[in-house]
């Protein structure tokens, strides 16, 4: 009775309590509500996320209404075909009626657009969004990126959707319900998956938000930079992007390197960037430093050579930008001078000399150039060829303990010494003249020569014998070298030196080289290793950095002139080897080196040729505010800080006519003006040198003699000064010659100055007194002048020593032979034979001179001014004869005469005719 179980039938299982799944979670409606309103307070991100969350909404939700108005057609169509249909039936029926209806459907038809208009629009009134020519707003930039404002539209755009889907729905209700559900499903569906990306693709999101939002900026990009709410860094970034685009660019080229040379690559860009940091840094700590202050002139404090050394750093600084760190009320010229003084307490050189390097040498170089001169240069030594060869000589040295090198590649006999366990002057291979103990920038002028073999070859300054030595080498003892220099005492070490060295072409003289065209033309070359004031050679001789003075370059430059153009006279421009004069110095200032060449560029018919040395740096061709010729760039100008040699210059020149440019007259002229300018120039100079004389009474002269000689300097006179005097010299000169070295020198304006008899003898007996010290005093000073011819006539009293006398005999030899120089001046180069037909003319020359109204024979006091000026020199005439044969005895007594060499015979014979000659005119 009861019912039958039916067990097929499985009763369901409901799901657990634990295994039913529980539903998303219903949140009323209007607890998001307070989250509009909180919209203000949600952080950027937030906002664009909600942003593109209701974009998305509002595409969804057109692309249904889209669907539902297809549908909503469609569907008036089918009711439209099944109406007409149904018409056409009543048609078929009624046979009228189809206009009526077309009309109805036209009605029809334009109410649904009508309808949809309706429904859009509100939505027309909002933006529509999507790329249509319509939103064409919705493609402009917005002003400001994600701003507040934005968002708050957006949240006032979103009410009004609301709103409007709210009426759309309203509308829609009756339409079907199934597409509806559909929709909203869909909607859901996209709206979950967006929540989803939100959450997975964050990132990404965000990324694109940017990407939105840059694309937003496209058109007034500034604009929005300007007001971005991101904070780019713009240079940075942008320099990094740079980069990377480089990078990405190289990346393309780079396909094609080693991977060795992408690192390379790479280094170099890290390099360059380190070096960019390193220089923005070295400016800042530069900034940073404190501006150096000047000192107050009254500020007496005593300062310390770190303190000195530390304020020639700040003031370089200075100098090195000087609108920068100058202080305001201050010239340049006041940091230029407190840096002298500094660098001259510093490194121990008088104000004259500094200032000539720091007009010479940019501060930086100056710098350099003063630390090497504090140097010694490596001792060096050349190999006297004749005797041995340098890989021999190298490998005997070595064998005494001697620690050496070859010098250069650019020589092949010098040798550097770097230690030695025996003294290199008194080796055996010394002794036997395998070698000379020469400076390396010695071995310049010879190499410039270039000497031939069989070549007649004038050292004109060659004490003690080092070039000499050489240039007999390079000849191979063939053909004849003479050797001159005007010094006696270092002549004999020529004539020692060539002995040890074995050099037997040669004829050694002591004359004046700026006489030698009286002596001998017609040279294929000619050496003139100038005396000069050795202010290249400091490191051998520090003196010199305190010792020479503007009167000291003055004389020496001039002296330099005279005996180049002698050089240049005795030359032979038609030899066929050679017609060269090689000129240098050891000093580096242009006044004694360029100064010096342009002014025989523009005397003879030379020209300068390239030295054929191939180190060196170019010669000036400016100086200051002086312009010398272009072709002074083949000059060649040697320094210790860059080539660790002494400071030194080289300068060859061609001579390619005989003939002299310029006229008698203005040879005189010149002539007298380098004269003048060798002995003084003006009447201070003449009261100092008198002074000197004075001091010198008491000195002993041989020795006093001796011991001032520098190496170099050569200079008879200016070594005898004593240093005291020099300083006193110094100071008082500094303003006053120096404006006037390098002007042609004008000779002081003599005053007639009647001399009482009592006087006249007092100052005889100081003149006799100056004779040997200075031989140039006299054509400077009318009172000495004016006194010398007594003072000739007399017998010298027998407390005077010889050697004074002998001196100033040989001083007015020389003016002597100056003045015949002038007269005869040969233009075409002379032989010895010629010389008799010279002397001749001469002879009528000198018989002309001696007619009352020149001869200057009478008393000064007596003598009109004018007459006296103008040829001072005469006054000596009655001497010559004396001089003359002097000179050729000291010749004839000379070692190289002893030698028996056929020259010396040719010069006895020029000596023994000029002899000759002065008999006549004494007659
Ligand atoms: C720089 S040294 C020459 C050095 C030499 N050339 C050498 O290499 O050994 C200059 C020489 O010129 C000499 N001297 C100075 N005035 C002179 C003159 N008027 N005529 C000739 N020689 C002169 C000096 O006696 C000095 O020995």
């Amino acid at each position: 009775m009861g019912r039958k179980a039916e067990y097929s039938e499985k009763v369901k299982k409901g799901p657990g309590r634990k295994a039913r799944k529980q539903g998303p979670p219903t949140f009323p409606k209007k607890s998001f509500a307070p989250m509009e309103e909180e919209d203000k307070k949600l952080s950027h991100r937030q906002k664009q996320r909600l942003a593109k969350r209701q974009k998305n909404k509002q595409i969804i939700k057109e692309k249904q209404k889209l669907a539902k108005e297809k549908k909503f057609q469609q569907r008036k169509q089918k009711e439209y075909h099944s109406d007409s249909e149904e018409e056409e039936e009543k048609e078929n029926l009624n046979g009228n009626g189809h206009v009526e209806d077309d009309s109805e459907m036209e009605s029809e038809e334009e109410e649904q657009p009508k309808k949809v208009v309706a429904k859009n629009s509100k939505g027309q009134q909002k933006k529509v969004k999507g790329f249509t020519d319509e939103n064409k707003e919705w493609l402009k930039p917005k002003q400001k990126k994600a701003g507040k404002q934005f968002l708050e539209k957006e949240a006032e755009e979103d009410e009004e959707e609301e709103e409007s889907d709210e009426e759309e729905q309203e509308v829609k209700e009756g339409s079907d319900d199934e597409e509806e559900v559909e929709a909203s499903d869909d909607d859901e569906e996209i709206e979950d998956e967006d929540d989803e990306d939100d959450d997975e693709e964050g990132e990404e999101e965000e990324s694109d938000d940017e990407a939105e939002v840059k694309l937003g900026k496209l058109d007034d990009l500034s604009d929005d930079d300007a007001n971005s709410d991101d904070d780019f860094d713009v240079s940075g970034d942008e320099n990094d992007d740079d980069e990377d685009d480089d990078e990405d660019d190289d990346d393309d080229d780079d396909d094609d390197l080693l991977p060795i040379e992408k690192e390379n690559k790479k280094l170099k860009k890290r390099e360059a960037k380190e070096a960019k940091l390193a220089a923005e840094e070295m400016q800042m700590s530069v900034d940073q430093q404190e501006i150096f202050q000047f000192p107050e002139e009254d500020e007496e404090k005593e300062i310390t050579l770190q303190e000195i050394q530390q304020r020639i750093k700040d003031v370089t600084l200075v100098l090195s930008d000087f609108n920068k760190y100058r202080q305001p009320d201050r010239p340049r010229s006041d940091y230029m001078d407190l840096l002298r003084k500094d660098l001259c307490v510093y490194y121990s050189y008088n104000e004259f000399l500094m200032g000539k390097l720091m007009d010479m040498f940019p501060l930086s170089e100056l710098m350099e150039y003063l630390e090497a001169s504090e140097v010694a240069r490596p001792l060096t030594i050349r190999t006297n060829t004749l005797k041995t060869r340098r890989r021999d000589l190298a490998a005997a040295l070595i064998n005494r303990g001697v620690n050496l090198d070859p010098l250069g590649k650019w020589t092949k006999v010098g040798l550097v010494i770097y230690s030695s366990q025996v003294p290199l002057g008194a080796t055996p291979e010394y002794l036997a003249g395998h070698y000379m103990i020469q400076g390396a920038s010695s071995m310049l002028p010879v190499m410039a020569l270039a000497p031939q073999e069989n070549e007649r070859i004038l050292d004109m300054c060659s004490a003690p014998g080092g070039k000499g030595s050489h240039i007999a080498a390079v000849m191979k003892n063939t053909g004849v070298l003479f050797a001159n220099d005007a010094n006696k005492d270092r002549i004999k070490a020529v004539v020692a030196n060539f002995h040890r060295l074995g050099v037997v072409n040669s004829i050694v003289s002591c004359e004046d080289g700026a006489k030698f065209r009286q002596i001998m033309t017609g040279f294929d070359r000619i050496l003139l290793d100038a005396p000069c004031t050795g202010t290249g050679v400091v490191s051998k001789d520090p003196s010199v950095k305190t010792t020479k003075c503007p009167v000291d370059v003055q004389r020496c430059y001039n002296l330099q002139r005279k005996l180049l153009l002698t050089a240049i006279d005795c030359t032979d421009a038609k030899s066929a080897t050679g017609g060269y004069i090689v000129y240098s110095t050891c000093s580096v200032l242009p006044e004694e080196n360029e100064w010096v060449i342009d002014y025989v560029l523009k005397k003879r018919n030379v020209k300068l040729v390239p030295t054929g040395l191939d180190f060196g740096v170019e010669g000036f061709t400016k100086y200051r505010q002086y312009r010398f010729h272009p072709s002074l760039n083949l000059t060649r100008r040697y320094y210790p800080h860059t080539h660790n040699m002494d400071g030194f210059f080289v300068a060859k020149l061609k001579k390619f006519s005989n003939t002299i440019p310029v006229s008698k007259e203005q040879q005189e002229e010149d002539e007298k003006q380098l004269d003048d300018g060798i002995a003084t120039t003006s009447e201070e100079n003449v009261e100092l040198l008198n002074a000197e004389a004075e001091n010198e009474e008491g000195n002993d002269e041989e020795s006093g003699k001796g011991k001032k000689l520098g190496k170099r300097a050569g200079k008879p006179v200016l070594s005898e000064l004593d240093l005291t005097i020099k300083k006193q010299k110094l100071e008082q000169s500094k303003q006053k010659y120096i404006a006037k070295v390098f002007e042609p020198p004008v000779k002081v304006p003599k005053k007639k100055k009647e001399v009482p008899a009592e006087e006249n003898k007092k100052s005889n007996g100081e003149e006799i007194k100056d004779k040997g010290k200075n031989k140039t005093k006299k054509n400077v000073s009318d009172k000495k002048e004016e006194v010398k011819e007594p003072e000739q006539k007399q017998k010298q009293p027998s407390n005077i020593k010889k050697d004074k006398k002998k001196n100033k005999q040989k001083s007015k030899e020389t003016t002597e032979t100056t003045v015949e120089v002038k007269k005869q001046q040969p233009i075409e180069k002379q032989k010895p034979k010629e010389k008799k037909e010279h002397n001749k003319s001469e002879e009528k020359q000198q018989t002309k001179k001696n007619k009352p109204e020149n001869r200057q024979e009478q008393p000064a006091t007596v003598k009109p001014e004018k007459k006296k000026e103008q040829k001072p020199l005469e006054v000596a005439t009655p001497q010559k004869k004396n001089k003359s044969t002097k000179n050729v005895e000291e010749i004839a007594s000379s070692p190289a005469l002893l030698e028996g060499k056929p020259i010396k015979q040719n010069k006895l014979k020029q000596k023994s005719n000029q002899m000759g000659k002065l008999k006549k005119n004494k007659k």
